[in-house]
């Protein structure tokens, strides 16, 4: 790898805080080397189809958005998809479940940015092997029957990747970036746009609106050139409710009041809720008294022949509970505790069977 420092490039005026230029292979050579093959390929578009249909109220199943907050050991992720997977084929009648899968996480200020970004957590920050072992674990998840659901952050990482993602986010923190929402006008899956930090819904609203409009915009291309990007706009966006600065927003009162704007801008008359974030006060164990909640309204709702509001609900869940810190040097590495998170606290596998068993049950 051809590393170039700033004396090579800069100007008296450019780069004066760039300390360097690291290429990474092109999304095309990623591609080939780890390629999704025509049978995968078959199953991602199914999968992709079937959520679309759920959002647009075709299918009136519920999505259910479920695994770690983030990605710090493919190995512990494999291990639980293995799990989730067999989950995941019992509920199919009632659940579409989309295990999380992300590798991109966007910071209140500075923090471990996820696997694509610095794979080692040791601030070598080796990109390429993020990528290649992010696009792997993908495969490897999608093998076991499982769609992935990802969150979109980098601009030009869905080029890696987004061929395999069935269903993806734009967080919290860009719902309101137009780099992101021309991002999803071009995206092929179905995106799900978060309500504010600040708990205001009306710019996930608008996110999914301008999303579904054509786009022109400044991009790469497949080979890794600069390129114009022109995309058609994506119809199949909905929002998530994930609370806000003002407390939880998944109670009927907000679920009302999101809904009717929705009603307005004409769009989908559906949430997402996402029972972690500012939904659970970020306490892993209240997600599944926020679960439980919605599930039964959804439940009500059906149950009295009035319009189901909620396509599906978000979990950030592995396989020990609660959560431990991103590991300062070698020593935490090694002493990292296997299928922990090293960012938001998760449900532990025990209490996520439990709540993918009352979805089930309500959503029936
Ligand atoms: O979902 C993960 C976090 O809530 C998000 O990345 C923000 O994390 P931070 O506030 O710890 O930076
Ligand atoms: C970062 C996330 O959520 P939010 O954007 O709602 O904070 C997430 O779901 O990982």
């Amino acid at each position: 790898m051809t590393i170039t420092t700033p004396e090579a490039t800069s100007t008296a005026t450019s780069d004066r805080r760039v300390v360097a230029f690291s290429p990474i292979p092109s999304p095309r050579e990623l591609l080939a080397e780890l390629p999704l093959t025509d049978r995968r390929a078959e199953v991602v578009a199914r999968d992709r189809e079937e959520i679309a249909a759920i959002i647009a109220g075709r299918d009136d199943r519920m999505i259910v958005v479920v695994g770690p907050c983030s990605v710090h050991d493919p190995e512990a992720a494999l291990d639980y998809a293995r799990r989730l997977a067999p989950l995941a084929a019992e509920y199919a009648d009632t659940l579409k479940i989309v295990m999380r899968v992300y590798f991109e996480k966007p910071r209140t200020t500075v923090g471990w940015k996820g696997l694509i970004n610095d794979p080692g957590m040791d601030e070598t920050y080796d990109v390429e092997r993020g990528l290649r072992t992010a696009r792997r674990l993908l495969l490897d998840v999608i093998d076991l029957g499982l769609p992935v659901g990802c969150e979109f952050l980098e601009p030009t990482s869905p080029q890696y990747i987004a061929d395999t993602v069935a269903w993806g986010a734009i967080g919290a923190r860009t719902t309101e970036s137009q780099v992101h929402r021309q991002l999803a006008s071009g995206l092929s899956m179905p995106i799900g746009f978060k309500n504010g930090t600040d708990g205001n819904v009306q710019v996930a609203i608008d996110g999914a609106q301008a999303a579904a409009a054509p786009h022109v915009f400044f991009g790469v291309d497949d080979a890794g050139r600069g390129a114009v990007v022109q995309t058609s706009g994506n119809e199949d966006c909905h929002i998530i409710l994930r609370g806000g600065t003002p407390g939880p927003n998944y109670d009927a009162a907000s679920v009302t009041a999101a809904v009717a704007a929705l009603a307005n801008a004409g769009q989908s008359p559906k949430v997402m809720v996402d029972c972690s974030h500012a939904n659970s006060g970020k306490d892993h164990e209240r997600q599944a008294v926020v679960a439980v909640e919605v599930a039964n309204e959804f439940a009500a709702r059906r149950a009295a022949g009035e319009p189901v509001r909620l396509s599906g609900v978000m979990l950030e869940s592995f396989i020990e509970p609660g959560n431990q810190p991103v590991p300062s040097d070698a020593d935490g590495r090694a002493a990292l505790v296997y299928g922990k998170s090293v960012t938001d606290k998760c449900m532990g596998w025990d209490a996520s069977v439990d709540v993918l068993q009352a979805l089930a049950r309500a959503a029936r």
